[in-house]
Parts: structure tokens; sequence; C-alpha cells
């Protein structure tokens, strides 16, 4: 009988693609069952999925505790995975996916790797060598995978959420009532939402709302509400809220979307073949996640301590119809189709 484990946790960057799988995996009647730690947003988020979830105890590699409780997680993994008997395992990357990684290599069940960013996170990059497959969002993380283990990887894209699927631009415009010469400009931060580009923004409040034609919805991220619009009196036409519900909505209805580079924002524009300006926070890898993007004449990339030009150059652009056009034909030629699909046809999981 086919049993799939999902390991994933610390970020809905990572959890959300698992997920999207494993509704999937679901759909067919195959059992799932989800280990991640007992520590982070998958002790949550999964469940409220209802799908069966068991946390480890484990922490980032930083200190000796932090080393022997992952030996003691991976212990606990080989036990849990000799009693459950998967036929098949699947991890999306960083350091929780450990110990069940070493379990499978142990037990020798077969596992599969999901990187949702450009450049390969360090717990993929430890164990794709003994992974079936590798399933990678972009086309150029190819570059640094020697020649050898290059059969093993398989260009899906990122699994987003079905929502994102089938959205047509017109009939989200009308449901949300914008008119045919109305412009409308997405404005989201990562999960966690984006403080830099929050004060870029009231900054530039007046030059936004003073053309009457500009449609804003902007997300200010949950904990940053208060702090980015108590200055702003009349919010106009203006939706502003801490985190919008209906990304896949308003995002497949604007003409050009403000963000950070995260990987599922980035597949996601993709998906709807969205023009961007593109504000990446650097330290987590999302640079290179917005080259992809600005490579193809799809986007702009500007810094945090750019972002009011960011601004300037999004109220260009979203003025010139065929510069719109132009980047929409150019992102979409990265679209690769429902991934979360064919992953699971890829895992051979019929
Ligand atoms: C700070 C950090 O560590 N970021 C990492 C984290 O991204 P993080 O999870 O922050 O960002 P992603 O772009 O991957 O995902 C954000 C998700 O939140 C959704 N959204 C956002 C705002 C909103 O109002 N409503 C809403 O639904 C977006 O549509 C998207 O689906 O994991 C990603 C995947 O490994 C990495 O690429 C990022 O570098």
């Amino acid at each position: 009988m086919e049993k799939v484990v999902f390991t994933t946790g610390g970020t809905g960057g990572h959890i959300y693609p698992a997920l999207s799988i494993a509704k999937k995996v679901r759909e067919k009647g195959i059992d799932t069952l989800f280990i991640g730690t007992k520590h982070r947003m998958e002790k949550d988020i999964v469940p409220n999925e209802n799908f069966r979830f068991i946390g480890l105890d484990v922490l980032p590699l930083r200190s000796v505790k932090s080393v022997i409780k992952m030996i003691t997680a991976t212990i606990s993994a080989i036990k849990l995975l000799k009693k459950e008997k998967p036929t098949k395992i699947i991890a999306f990357g960083n350091y929780i996916t450990i110990p069940v990684l070493i379990a499978a290599n142990v037990l020798r069940i077969p596992y599969y790797l999901q990187e949702q960013n450009h450049t390969m996170g360090q717990a993929n990059k430890w164990f794709y060598k003994g992974a079936k497959k590798v399933f990678i969002a972009f086309e150029n993380t190819l570059e640094s995978i020697k020649e050898k283990y290059k059969s093993k990887f398989v260009v899906t894209g990122n699994p987003l959420r079905e929502e994102f699927y089938g959205k047509n631009k017109r009939e989200e415009r009308q449901k949300l009532g914008i008119k045919d010469d109305e412009r409308v400009i997405l404005v989201i931060g990562g999960s966690l939402g984006a403080k830099n580009i929050n004060e870029a923004i009231v900054k530039k409040w007046k030059t936004i709302t003073e053309d009457g034609r500009i449609r804003l919805f902007w997300a200010t991220g949950k904990d940053n509400y208060e702090a980015s619009t108590y200055r702003i009196r009349d919010f106009g036409t203006a939706v502003v809220e801490p985190y919008f519900e209906n990304v896949p909505e308003l995002m497949a209805a604007s003409d050009i979307v403000i963000c950070r580079a995260g990987a599922s924002t980035i597949s996601e524009l993709i998906q709807l073949e969205k023009p961007s300006v593109l504000i990446p926070y650097d330290f987590v890898g999302q640079k290179e996640n917005a080259d992809v993007l600005e490579y193809v004449n799809g986007a702009k990339i500007f810094t945090n301590e750019t972002v009011e030009k960011a601004i300037d150059e999004t109220l260009s652009i979203v003025r010139q119809a065929s510069m719109l056009e132009f980047m929409s034909e150019n992102v979409k030629t990265l679209k690769k189709g429902n991934s979360a699909e064919i992953i699971v046809n890829e895992m051979g999981i019929k």
C-alpha cells in the first residue's frame, strides 16, 4: 500500500508547496503523514488542513545543544519510519528535514526533494545525490549542478495554491469593480510584510493617489498595519489591509505588482504572467530569485535603499500599456504548468 511522508517546516514558503502536493496525493485516496518540528508554524498550519502531523524536537544547527537534539530527533525519525512504513518520502528543504532524510538513507526508503528557490539551500545540497529526483522551480538552478547528477533534476516550477490556476484578468477586475481604463497596482511583502516598502508607499502617497486612474491594493504585513498607516488621513479608493487572503484574485486583476522576491511570490507572478517591480530581501537568496524574472525582461529590481525610485518606476510603467504587455509576454515564457500535478506524476503516484 502506497504511503507518502512529507517533511517540511519553518516558513510558509516551505510549507504551502508541500500542502499543495499532499492535497493531490490525498485526492487519490493515498495515505499521508507530515513530519516537521514541534516549534514552528507547520505545527498549526498542517493539522488545520486535516493532515496527520508529527513534530520532532529540532532546532537550527547553531550550537552543541542543537546538534544533540538533531541526533535524538534522527533516532526518533528512524523509529517512526520503521513503524509507519512509508513507500515514498518528499522533503522541502531546510534543517527540519535532516532527521527524516538521514532516516530515509538508513532505511533505504526512496526519497524526493523539492527546492523552491533559485539557489539550493544547504539541506537539499547535502542530500540531493541520494535522491530519486529533485524538483526545482527555476531552470537556472541546474547551472550549479555537476553534469552527472543533472538527470535527477526536473524543472517543475513551484507548487502553488490551486486558486492561482485558471484565473482570468478581465473577470477578476469585474468582480472587484475595476474600470477598463483604471490601472491596478498590488503591493505585498513576503508572508511577514516589508517595512521598507511600506515606508516608501507612505512617502509617495500623494503622487500615487493624485492620479484618479490608479487603484492601489496594499498589504502592509500583519504586524505593520498601524505603524504604516497612521499618517494617512484619506485612503481614497485604495484598499489597505494587514494581509490579503485573496492574493490569487488580486494578483490576477492587477497590472503590476510591487513585492519582495520570496520563491512562492515569484512563481505566482509567473503563473499569472505579471510584470513586477521587485525589492528582494537579500540575505536569504531572494536576489537570485528576482534575477530569474529580470533576466527575461519581466521585472525590474530595486533595493531597500531605492524603494522610492521603485515606486516612481512602477507609476511610469503602469501608464505604458505596451510596456506592460511586453513584460507580461516575457514572464509567460517561464510558465511550467501545474507543478503539484507534475510532481505527483514524476513520483509515480497513481
Ligand atoms: C524572509 C524569508 O525567510 N523568506 C523566505 C521564505 O519566504 P516567504 O514565505 O516570506 O515568501 P514567499 O514569497 O515564498 O511566500 C509568501 C506567500 O505569502 C502570500 N501572501 C503574502 C502577502 C499577503 O498579504 N498575502 C499572501 O497570501 C504570497 O502570495 C505567497 O504565497 O521562504 C521562501 C521559500 O523558501 C524563500 O524564497 C524566502 O526567501
